[in-house]
């Protein structure tokens, strides 16, 4: 009788449409038919695909990478960089997924997929720790080795860890496409892993109706409430978890909230009092990969614990300095001083970081060509090539600002002024989001 599929397709107020999708195993194994038939229709029915748009700020830390990861405190800000990601409910009982800045469009018939859920009633995927067990199948079902750094094998990895997870309690998992596209560099330090993490958890919590859109017929752009982002952020540190080894959470943290966080050891603080600060991102476009540079790091650590904890400490209080140094530019006037301050201390830290092993030559360039017009360098994020920020100072006079981007770009790297402390994760209808987006978004 329920040999065949078959589909309900129901329009939606917003955009698009809602399906039921009914598969040709027809009864869930363990289960009397009439039962397993039940199940299947009470799930099915519940399975109201929502179709949504999502985006994420990329990040910039001023102070604290790799400290973090060893429960220090980091200062981080997001940026006016985002990813954007499409879920489209379909009815062709297949995943899809389309990666256009990693060149990757891979799609998998939902009866495969549903091959690698575990019996029904067992658990699956806590957004508390990382499923090793699922992890390991999907490694294999992917096709890659427990060490590999392939940009697509680890984005591909996380959607299909979150996909399951998130759907794992209704044994119909949904046909749908996703298209994700960023306007952040891949891999160069400014939190790409976080902000697809971000977006993956939102869009799938969202579609699955686990959370409810914060849209209203007033707002075409919303943001969730505390305990939607709450569970937002966790998931995403599972994606990231897959994407880097060992994250500390403060880049989805980040890509979640958005604005200026201090964070350490899962504690976010969001800084309200903090001045304007203007910032160059310098892009050397070396690339690196987070994973390896953190390992890397941790390496160093058991090789020499007396000589790089002590390091690990230094920049624990290069954040603190920072910190209390911006909250005093904000409940008075800046002053030259506090500027001379926060360019020491950006120049202790790059010299830590080159100390703990994640510098590299391009980023020794940078800190050289904008110190030769005056200005202040370090490397932001993972380093190791990469982005460095450069601190602008109020009275830094345009033309050099201009000259020190000519500089750069001669150098061969990408170089501009970013706003610092955009908005955390969105949905959107689609109104909200600039054509070019959906252009990109829709091409798939
Ligand atoms: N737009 C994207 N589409 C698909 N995959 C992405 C995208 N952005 C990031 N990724 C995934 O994230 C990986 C890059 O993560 P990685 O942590 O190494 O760099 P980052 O997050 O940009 O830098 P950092 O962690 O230092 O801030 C890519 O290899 C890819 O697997
Ligand atoms: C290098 C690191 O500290 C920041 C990467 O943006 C890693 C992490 O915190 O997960
Ligand atoms: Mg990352």
């Amino acid at each position: 009788m329920f040999s065949r599929l078959w589909y309900l397709t129901v329009p939606t107020a917003s955009y698009g449409r809602f399906i039921l999708s009914k598969t040709t195993t027809g009864v869930c194994k363990d289960y009397p038919s009439s039962y397993g038939v039940v199940w299947r229709l009470y799930f099915a029915i519940r399975m109201q695909i929502k179709e949504c748009i999502v985006s994420a700020p990329g990040k910039a830390i001023l102070h604290g990478e790799h400290a973090v990861v060893h429960g220090k405190v980091a200062l981080a800000v997001s940026l006016n960089l985002r990813t954007y990601l499409r879920l489209q409910a379909t009815s062709t009982s297949k995943v899809c997924i389309n990666l256009p800045n990693i060149n990757t469009f891979l799609s998998w018939d939902v009866a495969v997929l549903k091959q690698l859920l575990p019996d029904f009633g067992a658990e699956l995927g806590n957004v508390n720790e990382l499923d090793a067990e699922l992890v390991r199948m999907l490694r294999n079902f992917v096709g890659v080795s427990n060490g590999t750094l392939d940009t697509r094998s680890m984005a591909i990895l996380a959607f299909l860890y979150i996909y399951l997870c998130v759907f794992a309690k209704s044994r119909e998992l949904p046909s749908l496409t996703v298209s994700v596209w960023s306007e952040l560099p891949t891999g160069a330090g400014l939190g790409s892993s976080a902000a697809y993490s971000v977006c993956l958890a939102a869009a799938m919590l969202s579609a699955s109706g686990t959370i409810p859109s914060p849209l209203s017929d007033q707002e075409n752009t919303a943001r969730w409430g505390e305990v939607e982002m709450e569970l937002i952020n966790r998931w995403a540190f599972q994606g990231e978890r897959i994407i880097h080894g060992n994250p500390s959470g403060v880049d989805n943290a980040v890509g979640t909230w958005g604005g200026i966080l201090r964070y350490r050891s899962g504690k976010i603080t969001a800084l309200s009092r903090v001045p304007m600060l203007r910032i160059l991102l310098t892009n050397t476009k070396v690339p690196r990969s987070t994973k390896v540079l953190v390992a890397g790091v941790k390496d160093k650590m058991n090789k020499f614990p007396s000589i790089i904890n002590p390091v690990l400490e230094s920049v624990d209080a290069v954040s603190c300095t920072c910190e209390q140094t911006l909250t005093e530019m904000a409940s008075d006037t800046p002053t030259p001083e506090h500027y001379n301050v926060l360019e020491e201390l950006i120049d202790i830290n790059q010299h830590h970081l080159n100390v703990i092993g994640v510098g590299h030559t391009t980023l020794d360039t940078l800190c050289q060509v904008t110190l030769a017009r005056g200005l202040h360098s370090k490397l932001t994020g993972a380093g190791g090539g990469g982005c460095g920020i450069t601190l602008l100072r109020p009275e830094t006079e345009c033309s050099v600002i201009q000259n020190t981007i000519q500089d750069l770009r001669d150098c061969g790297y990408d170089c501009w002024e970013t706003r610092i402390g955009a908005a955390g994760v969105q949905q959107h209808s689609p109104l909200a989001v600039k054509e070019q987006v959906l252009e990109v978004l829709a091409r798939y």
